[in-house]
């Protein structure tokens, strides 16, 4: 954000001062629309204001809202000598119309609280600049984070909006830096709505930025190339984290969102038009996976799947299925046999495996050129030697879907960053460690999560959020990652790259999720597509 700020100051087209104004405007409007309540009739605020520019956009809140005929009581965290520049004109505006206490000292135990009249909450303490912890920084937080929950079920609670993001929530991680076991609510301001400019940040959708954020609004403040779609084209709501010429795509992340024109079919074309996706399965009665990851890949379109089961499984696999075509495949030579027929063009490997075949065949499919997506057993395999297993992945077409688990089996001292308590802001972030990873395996790593990350050796990036709108409580079933392993082959083998089929794949299986709602088992998410497929308009 700095550097897309910059950019716009340094090419005269704004100043710091008017990207401030329309920031504070901003978050009035958003409360206004969120709340039409408020914008009926003036009422009370209180505004809470740190140290640098975000409480520089907390003092045209308060000024703002004074304009509108609000009592609004104004509390400053810091020393407004030291406010950078245009927070501090911005403080200089409001001290013409109205007092500012210090936010230590002069707020009253207990305040604000039911019925003290204030309908609204301000933290504009912290936002992108969060540096180091928070912990119970001032006497009102316990209040606020109060008022938070208990604005959602009773209105003589205020509402707290945070300006760009909850202060002590990491804005580039999502993490609460100085959190380590105490209570989480020490850590942050939560927010019921949380007034973001330009694009979301990392923090708003990865770890505990959906708890703390409520709910997240973007705010176009007049920078470029702020998430908005390119002329005519399709795009799923939620805008783009960082779509900007002023960071370069290596750096860059963005929300997932389908390739809709690769996932259509057209007149004319036949079966082998979508390709052979082959999965393969473990011994009998652990076929369950792999059938469901089978069902996924035939589903999402590929025009052809065929399940290689060991010669035992044969008659569990044949009894549950049909169009899903079913080949007797007893170990690595029989793999290399059948992958002569050069039709097949993608394969699934992991689901109900098995640990020994895993060994045995992911390196012949590696080693066959195919596209492959490798979860489940076909990671856990290679703990003991991850660097065997990236010997092989390096420079292919292959995705990697590990849970937190695999992950770690992987990249232990990766997982070991991620999850050590964060001390500073920017912390380290599922962002990083899905990149780290990904270089270091040379092909995509999908790390699944509410917030799953896809990530390529590049270092190109997207998060699929499922969290906010998206949430879907209902997709942590058995066997769900088996159809996302699925969904991802059948891509593949429609010819998708490795990190649009991963990522097409995340945003569909949520859709899914979504569409089917509460009771979803995996089952039904393979079922679900023709029904995201036709509201998406395919
Ligand atoms: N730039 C622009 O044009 C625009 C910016 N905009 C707004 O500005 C915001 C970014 O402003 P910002 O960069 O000044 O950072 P901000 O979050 O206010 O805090 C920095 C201060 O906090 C301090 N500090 C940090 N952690 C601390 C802690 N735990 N405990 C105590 N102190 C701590 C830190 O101290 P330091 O680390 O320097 O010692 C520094 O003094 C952005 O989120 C958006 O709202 C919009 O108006 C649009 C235009
Ligand atoms: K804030």
């Amino acid at each position: 954000m700095r550097a897309i700020e910059e950019a716009a100051i340094a090419s005269g087209a704004v100043t710091g001062l008017e990207l401030m104004e329309r920031a504070g405007r901003g978050v009035v409007e958003a409360v206004f629309e969120e709340w039409p309540e408020l914008a009926a009739a003036p009422q009370r605020a209180v505004v809470l204001c740190g140290p640098g520019n975000n409480g520089g956009d907390g003092f045209v809140v308060a000024r703002l809202l004074r304009e509108w005929g609000w009592e609004v009581e104004v509390y400053l965290y810091g020393d407004a000598e030291k406010l950078p520049p245009d927070a501090r004109v911005n403080y200089g505006r409001w001290v013409e119309m109205g007092a500012v206490r210090a936010l230590d000292e002069d707020a009253p135990d207990g305040y604000p609280d039911e019925g003290d009249g204030v309908a609204l909450i301000v933290d504009a303490i912290f936002g992108i600049g969060l540096t180091r912890p928070f912990l119970t920084l001032c006497r009102m937080q316990d209040q606020v984070n109060l008022c938070n929950a208990a604005s959602r079920s009773n209105p003589a609670f205020p509402h707290v909006v945070a300006v760009d993001v909850p202060s002590g929530l990491s804005s580039d991680s999502g993490a609460y830096p100085g959190y380590e076991d105490e209570n989480p609510l020490d850590s942050c301001m939560l927010a019921n709505l949380t007034v973001t400019f330009h694009a979301k940040k990392l923090g708003h959708v990865l770890g505990y930025g959906p708890d703390a954020c409520g709910k997240v609004v973007v705010k176009d403040i007049g920078l470029e190339g702020g998430g908005r779609p390119r002329g005519g084209e399709k795009r799923p709501p939620g805008g783009a984290v960082g779509r900007c010429p002023a960071v370069p795509p290596g750096e860059r992340v963005t929300l997932a969102e389908p390739s809709f024109y690769r996932l259509s079919k057209f007149p004319g074309e036949h079966k082998y038009s979508h390709g052979h996706a082959l999965i393969l399965s473990g011994g009998p009665g652990r076929g369950g996976a792999a059938r469901l990851a089978a069902r996924g890949a035939l589903r999402i379109g590929a025009g052809l799947v065929t399940l290689g089961c060991p010669p035992a499984a044969l008659i569990e696999n044949a009894a549950q299925l049909n169009a899903v075509m079913l080949r007797p495949l007893r170990d690595a030579e029989a793999l290399a046999e059948l992958l002569k027929d050069g039709r097949i063009n993608a394969l699934g490997l992991g689901p109900g495996l098995g640990l020994d075949r895993a060994r045995a065949l992911v390196p012949v499919a590696l080693e066959s050129g195919r596209a492959c997506v490798l979860d489940a057993d076909a990671l856990t395999a290679f703990a003991e030697a991850p660097e065997l297993l990236f010997g092989l992945t390096r420079g292919t077409a292959t995705v990697l879907t590990p849970h937190g688990g695999e992950f770690a089996r992987l990249f232990p001292d990766i997982a070991e960053k991620l999850t050590a308590p964060a001390q500073t802001g920017p912390a380290y972030c599922r962002v990083d460690a899905a990149r780290e990873a990904a270089a270091r395996a040379g092909c995509v790593v999908l790390l699944k999560g509410p917030d799953t990350v896809i990530a390529d050796a590049g270092g190109r990036c997207a998060v699929n959020s499922a969290a906010y709108e998206r949430a879907v409580p209902w997709l942590a079933t058995a066997g769900a990652g088996d159809v996302l392993a699925g969904f991802i082959a059948g891509l593949l083998a429609r010819g998708f790259d490795p990190r649009g089929a991963a990522e097409t794949a995340a945003w569909l299986h949520v859709e899914c999720a979504r569409s089917f709602g509460p009771g979803l088992i995996a089952e039904d998410l393979p079922e679900e597509l023709p029904q995201v497929f036709r509201a998406l308009g395919l």
